[in-house]
């Protein structure tokens, strides 16, 4: 099962370039969580730091016992084992077949027999829908493929934690619903406890347990998908919304101008409430979520402590008996991506 990741107080500067500050919040063991924000916002940064690659100033990353930021270096590095890591442009190595890629942190980082690894390697290449690529060049594949190939190397190593990058860059929208399935389904198969970094609306909507928004140097928020899904906090609503009336302007924050003008025009039809889709399920014939069950006596426990709008969005998903994530539990039908099947090999994705 995946493990719990505690952050405590953490503040990043490079320089005089404060990046963020004063960040908490717990990854629950073996659920799925999204960290939303702007670009810029120091998203990768804090991906960065959850592994110790990048040292904040001042705060605690807690894995095990370990704390990421201020244990020995070698204790950090064996912890830094428990993580899978899938960066955004797949992070491939230019020369070497997706095969010898895959194969890499097994060759690096342990003693095992080359038969071993290539039943690992290929367990793997499947799961990510690869079978058949395995001889290819990096560049020789879609960019797609390339962020399959670098799924399936952050998951050599049996990762209790997996930490993703903007895996839908560079994605077309049906391929990035393809993409959230699979995320679902490793979620599934392997209950480890995931971070995904993305701006992708769908992905936010349907994939988390959790969801979490760095803006203007804070955490605005991270808690159950329903509490940002609901919020009424100017800045979660723009960027939830794509709209550009808001907080939010293109270099990340408006001057006062701007805003102040826009305070004054005619402002544009309200949004509405925004509905809540259901959350994906895993494909059929996966195991269910495991960690469905252990996010639902967690959230119905801090239940007094949310808003009114997440609380009842929560009451309203578990209220009609329906477990999300668990087969065949009524009113928890999921998108219409959670009944595509994986895409078949060399398919250009
Ligand atoms: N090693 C570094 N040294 C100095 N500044 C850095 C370093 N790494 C990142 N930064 C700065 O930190 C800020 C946040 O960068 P980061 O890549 O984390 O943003 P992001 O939210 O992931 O953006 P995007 O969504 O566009 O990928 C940027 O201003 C960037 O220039």
């Amino acid at each position: 099962m995946g493990i719990e990741v505690v952050v405590e107080g953490l503040t990043k500067s490079f320089g005089k370039q404060r990046i963020w500050r004063d960040v908490s919040l717990t990854l629950p063991a073996g659920e799925v969580s999204v960290m939303l924000g702007p670009s810029g916002t120091g998203k990768t940064v804090f991906l960065k730091s959850l592994i110790g690659l990048l040292k904040p100033e001042r705060g605690r990353v807690l894995v095990d016992g370990v704390d990421m930021v201020n244990s020995p270096e070698r204790d950090i590095y064996e912890t830094r084992k428990k993580f899978g890591l899938m960066f955004q442009d797949g992070a491939l190595f230019g020369s070497m077949s997706l095969f010898d890629n895959i194969a890499f942190p097994l060759r690096e980082h342990t003693r095992k027999k080359e038969s071993e690894i290539r039943r690992i390697v290929m367990e793997r290449i499947e799961v990510v829908g690869l079978l058949g690529a395995e001889g290819k060049l990096p560049g020789e594949i879609s960019g797609g493929m390339r962020k399959r190939a670098g799924l399936a190397r952050a998951l050599v190593l049996d990762p209790q934690i997996i930490l993703c990058d903007e895996p839908d860059s560079g994605l077309d929208p049906v391929r990035t619903a393809f993409l959230s399935q699979l995320l679902i389904d490793l979620n599934a198969q392997i209950d480890a406890t995931m971070l995904i970094v993305t701006h992708n609306l769908d992905i936010a909507a349907t994939v988390p347990d959790n969801m979490g928004m760095l803006y203007r140097r804070e955490l605005v928020t991270f808690g159950p998908r329903e509490v940002l899904l609901t919020s009424e906090e100017p800045v979660v609503a723009q960027f939830l919304a794509g709209r550009r009336e808001g907080p939010i302007g293109m270099s990340e924050e408006k001057d006062a101008a701007t805003l102040a003008a826009e305070a004054a025009a005619p402002r544009p039809q309200a949004d509405g409430p925004r509905a809540i889709v259901p959350q994906l399920e895993p494909s059929p014939g996966l195991p269910p979520r495991r960690a469905v069950a252990r996010r639902r006596e967690r959230v119905l426990g801090m239940l007094d402590r949310l808003p009114p709008a997440a609380r009842t969005a929560i009451q309203r998903t578990y209220a009609t008996g329906g477990t999300p994530g668990v087969p065949g539990a009524p009113g928890t039908a999921g998108t219409a991506a959670a009944t595509l099947p994986l895409p078949a090999t060399g398919s250009g994705t």
